[in-house]
């Protein structure tokens, strides 16, 4: 006599996907507001604390990565302000690498602390880093960073390899007058050295209609220019930040490009955020956020925080609004983590 099996449902957390079928792999969240430096695309008079330092403490963090991990989330990439500013950073990485279920954990930084810290990050799980380095001179450095540091930030990355991260990205936001015209020097660098060096189209955010006017300057030039040199398009990985990466037979290391304002460079949006006052956000150019941070205070909310989040996500819009010189409410990156 043929058995049957009963098969009990099983709870499923809800998928993350929005209402344009988009699933979100990729959540960046974001540590504190705070920055000592003063790029002059982003904080240019320096960061001003406006009375909210309350950020998430490493239980809250726990709790809101742990959720999104549950619900399908593989990698996380911490940002700020500035990260490393935290004193449990290290902590903080080891909570979240040990979430079960998160493949890749990774961070962006400017560099500050990275000499010191680089070994003590490898040892906590950190998987790969991303450092903002705006000019390989010093003088140009200082002047766009507002820190004399090109010469410490090297040593960072010098201090990443020997601990063992070998897929360091640097990023570099493209600006004409202060650094395009390093390009070639940058791509000498790249011929050399194992890193992917992102060239970034500055974006327009509330802050700075005027700095945006004079050293805006369009990416698809250096798209063209380096396709007609031979560098080739390299494939895509599912819960990868939107980059476009070229390869080239003749250079150590890669570039990629980051163009917002390409044709389609939302349709494959694939990444949420969570601001370091737990608020989501689902663009980087939205119009506000959804408090999360009264669900973070206890591991039994952790459905509940799904569902807000699931919930939140059929208005994601499909692109932002950049091209209308609308930035949202977003008056500088470093409040969101870029
Ligand atoms: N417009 C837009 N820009 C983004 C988005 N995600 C990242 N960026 C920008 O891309 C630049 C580099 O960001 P990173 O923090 O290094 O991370 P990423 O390039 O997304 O990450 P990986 O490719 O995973 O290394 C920053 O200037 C970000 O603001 C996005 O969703 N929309
Ligand atoms: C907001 S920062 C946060 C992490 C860290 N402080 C750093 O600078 O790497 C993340 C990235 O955003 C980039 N960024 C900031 N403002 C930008 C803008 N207006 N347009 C394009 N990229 C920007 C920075 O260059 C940096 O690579
Ligand atoms: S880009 Fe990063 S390092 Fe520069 S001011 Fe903004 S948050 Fe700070
Ligand atoms: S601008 Fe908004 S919709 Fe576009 S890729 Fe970034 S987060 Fe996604």
């Amino acid at each position: 006599m043929a058995s049957s099996i009963q098969l009990r449902p099983v709870a499923q957390p809800p998928a993350l996907v929005d209402g344009f079928a988009r699933r979100f792999y990729y959540l960046r969240l974001s540590l504190t507001d705070v920055c000592n430096f003063r790029c002059s695309y982003c904080l240019p008079s320096g960061y001003r604390p406006d009375g909210r330092r309350d950020f998430l403490c490493r239980d809250e963090l726990r709790r809101v990565a742990g959720a999104f991990v549950a619900a399908g989330t593989t990698k996380i990439r911490l940002t700020g302000g500035e990260p490393s500013m935290r004193r449990d950073l290290t902590a903080i990485i080891a909570d979240l690498k040990a979430l079960d279920g998160l493949q890749t954990l990774v961070l962006t930084t400017n560099g500050y602390r990275l000499q010191q810290k680089a070994r003590e990050w490898r040892a906590a799980g950190l998987d790969a880093l991303n450092l903002s380095i705006d000019s390989l001179d010093p003088r140009q450095f200082a002047l766009i960073t507002g820190q004399d540091r090109l010469k410490e930030i090297m040593a960072g990355l010098e201090a990443a390899w020997d601990a063992g991260f070998s897929q360091i990205k640097i990023n570099t936001v493209l600006l004409k007058g202060l650094n395009a015209h390093e390009l070639g020097l940058f791509l000498r660098w790249v011929q050399q050295t194992p890193v992917q060096l992102r060239f970034i189209e500055l974006m327009q955010t509330g802050a700075q209609d005027d700095y945006f006017a004079r050293h805006h300057l369009r990416g698809e030039g250096l798209r063209q220019q380096l396709l007609a040199s031979g560098w080739q398009l390299k494939p895509r990985q599912a819960d990868a930040g939107p980059a476009q990466v070229y390869l080239h037979p003749d250079y150590l290391g890669e570039v990629g490009l980051i163009l917002p304002y390409a044709d389609g460079f939302c349709q494959s949006c694939n990444r949420l955020r969570v601001s370091a006052l737990g608020q989501l956000h689902l663009c980087l150019f939205g119009d506000g956020g959804i408090d999360l941070r009264d669900l973070l205070q206890s591991d039994a909310d952790q459905t509940a925080l799904q569902q807000r989040i699931q919930a939140a996500l059929q208005h994601k819009v499909l692109g932002h609004r950049l091209h209308s010189g609308n930035a949202g409410v977003r008056q500088h990156l470093a409040s969101i983590g870029g």
